[in-house]
């Protein structure tokens, strides 16, 4: 053991980056301390596209976790590696293998379904004048079947009365919706779990308003 070295894990992470939030709140729960490394999405084109970060994380985006001697890429791997090295540390998926598919399939539904059709580069892509409309149609359709799951499935959070990877997913999603405007009177539970976790420590550390990299405008 003499010759292990323990570092502290280093997070690249982006103050708005609904990613990067998720693994922020994961982190949190988990009470693992960490350092963050801020790469900016926005600044010169993005500091995410510099040859010295795409090292780390040939995507191109964050987050990117250093962790355990690894190098860690794409948020839901990282949360599930952190649930399964530290599964006593705030266990973050329940035991019961159908409630662990349920948590699953709303974490996929928002990072697969939602997420990356309103990230960054795709609306930059869409152009200037196209991508409101084009974020609320795509958040909308998705929040349509979140509500629609949620409804069989939620208790106090996403998935019963425990807070689980599913929520850590959710609550970033839910920032995002209200940054286009996306009407949100048609998705009570969605409203309800998202009220319910804002005050909670864990998440308003992970907060964007809270990061280092958040600009002071917004910070205050
Ligand atoms: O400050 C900015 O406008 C740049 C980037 C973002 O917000 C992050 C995203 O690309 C969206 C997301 O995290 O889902």
């Amino acid at each position: 053991m003499g010759d292990i070295v323990e570092t502290k894990p280093v997070l690249y992470s982006y103050w708005r980056s609904s990613c990067s939030w998720r693994v922020r709140i994961a982190l949190n729960l988990k009470e693992i301390p960490y350092d963050i490394k801020a790469v900016s999405l926005i600044k010169g084109g993005g500091e995410q596209h510099c040859n010295e970060y795409r090292e780390v994380n040939p995507m191109e985006q964050v987050p990117s976790l250093c962790i355990d001697g690894h190098t860690l890429v794409e948020s839901l791997n990282i949360m599930h590696y952190l649930e399964e090295t530290r599964p006593n540390q705030r266990p973050l998926m329940p035991q019961d293998c159908f409630k662990r598919a349920k948590v699953r399939e709303i974490c996929e539904v928002i990072s697969s379904g939602i997420q990356p059709l309103q990230n960054l580069i795709v609306l930059i892509y869409v152009g200037e004048e196209k991508k409101k409309e084009w974020a609320q149609h795509w958040i909308t359709r998705g929040f349509r079947a979140v509500e629609k799951l949620l409804s069989a499935c939620a208790g106090k959070y996403c998935v019963g009365d425990e807070i689980t990877l599913a929520d850590c997913c959710l609550v970033p999603q839910v920032f995002n919706a209200r940054r286009f405007h996306v009407d949100l009177r048609p998705f009570p539970i969605i409203l309800r779990i998202d009220r319910e976790l804002e005050n909670h420590p864990a998440f308003r550390a992970a907060h964007p308003s809270s990061q280092p990299d958040c600009p002071p405008e917004v910070a205050k």
